[in-house]
């Protein structure tokens, strides 16, 4: 394995997706972790990333294994220790080479880091920790609680239980394509839960979007603490954590329950043993895994989705009359995006109703209409965003199709700030 020291900013998953794309397995940690820990995990090379300015350890340097260091500011570390270092602004295919030339002859490691294999070990590892134990899953849909879904399903088969919650904040079609995917596809065991009206009801009158964050998130696990209520002898909880989650969380070895930026978070005090089978995996190798286990290019390849659904992309107070505008809207907009076949270049695409009201026209008469929001971005990791430079025929085609086909909408605007300083979302 290869350890990437961090001292800072964003290349070290960059440089640990590179790593890894080699097939090499990598983890990264914070630039100060115990000479012990490192010694531990017994690393046959070492990556500075980012600026290393500050004081290492310097027994790293007595290791024997080859370090380099990736950043323009790592020169002061190579004057230092008299290490190899390379600037590079960001990087690129010139760094693929750097760190390449670094695995394969400097360090003379073999790629050996693969999906299949790891599908592989993982069922098996996940049958060793389950055994005939009884496991509970939250699925949402998106990729990672699939693809962990999924994976824990190849090992223990019915002994898994996925609760599926429809708050009312779904897109369309969005519940039915995920009960009957789960369902018929992979003959799991699937409850649903409509919770439409509980949602709802919380939600009235209430403005702030962090409250209304809030609440989904609070109702969200009340709903999922009844649903496990009612099934007995579950030991376990399948998490769908990914590696970025736990850099982001400190990096440490301890299961953590992921807090969930987005949805509120599980309990805390559960009382179960975590099964978080992508705990080691970047998105593009979760994504990977999912098309092995045969989950749809669609599905694995989906849009993000915040955890709150539209509670977040109608602005201000939530009815449902917004929901369904909005949910229309965005249909729409999904619809001839790939229909113009750009879903693939386009990170994130979706519609908004903001909480305007203006005057319009419609066969001669005055009308006094909703506006509806379009946003749709390039991104590599979410971090940062352009505005997509969509076609303008293609959004004409997208704005008339809106105004006609959905009521209560008289104007489509078209987003065009990138992150920063907007963000993706606009709640
Ligand atoms: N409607 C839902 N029904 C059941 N579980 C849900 C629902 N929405 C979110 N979850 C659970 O909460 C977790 C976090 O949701 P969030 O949208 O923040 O996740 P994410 O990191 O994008 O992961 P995912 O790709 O699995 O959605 C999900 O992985 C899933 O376990």
């Amino acid at each position: 394995m290869i350890l990437i020291l961090d001292f800072g900013g964003k290349c070290s998953r960059i440089a640990g997706r590179i790593v890894r794309e080699s097939k090499v397995y990598c983890e990264i940690y914070p630039y100060d972790i115990s000479m012990e820990k490192i010694k531990e995990k017994n690393p046959q090379g070492i990556i500075f990333t980012g600026n290393a300015k500050e004081e290492v350890n310097k027994e790293i340097f007595n290791l024997g294994i080859g370090i380099i260091g990736l950043d323009s500011e790592n020169n002061l570390l190579s004057e230092k220790y008299n290490i190899k270092t390379y600037e590079n602004e960001s990087y690129n295919d010139d760094t693929k080479k750097i760190i390449k030339d670094f695995l394969f002859e400097e360090c003379k490691v073999k790629p050996y880091w693969d999906m299949k294999d790891f599908v592989d070990k993982s069922i098996k590892g996940i049958k060793e920790q389950i055994g005939n134990g009884k496991a509970i899953c939250a699925l949402s849909g998106g990729v990672d609680s699939s693809v962990a879904a999924v994976l824990v399903h190849e090992a223990i088969g019915d002994n898994l239980t996925c609760v599926f919650v429809d708050h009312g904040l779904l897109r369309k079609n969005e519940f039915e394509e995920v009960e009957s995917f789960f369902r018929e596809k992979y003959n799991m065991n699937l409850i649903t839960v409509d919770a439409k009206d509980r949602f709802l009801n919380k939600l009235k009158g209430v403005t702030d979007p962090e409250k209304k964050r809030k609440i989904i998130g609070e109702e969200f696990i009340r709903v999922f603490e009844e649903e496990q209520s009612k099934l007995n002898d579950i030991d376990y909880l399948v998490q769908g954590t990914i590696y970025p989650d736990v850099i982001e969380s400190g990096g440490d070895e301890n299961a953590v329950v992921k807090s969930h930026h987005n949805v509120g978070g599980l309990p805390e005090d559960v009382n179960f043993e975590l099964v978080e089978p992508l705990r080691q995996l970047f998105k593009d190798e979760v994504r990977e895994v999912g098309t092995i286990l045969g989950i749809p290019e669609e599905a694995v390849n989906r849009q993000p989705f915040p955890g709150p659904g539209l509670g977040v992309r109608v602005l201000g107070e939530i009815t449902e009359e917004k929901l369904e505008i909005v949910r229309e809207a965005d249909y729409v907009f999904r619809d001839e995006i790939k229909k113009a076949g750009l879903h693939k270049e386009i990170w994130q695409y979706f519609a908004i109703l903001p909480n305007i009201k203006s005057v319009g026209v419609y066969e001669g008469k005055r009308t006094y209409n909703y506006t509806i929001g379009l946003r749709a971005v390039y991104s590599i990791d979410g971090m940062t965003a352009q505005w997509a430079k969509i076609p303008l025929e293609v959004l004409e085609k997208i704005s008339n199709r809106i105004v006609n086909e959905v009521d209560h909408v008289n104007r489509v605007v078209y987003d065009i700030t990138s992150k920063p300083p907007s963000t993706i979302e606009w709640e």
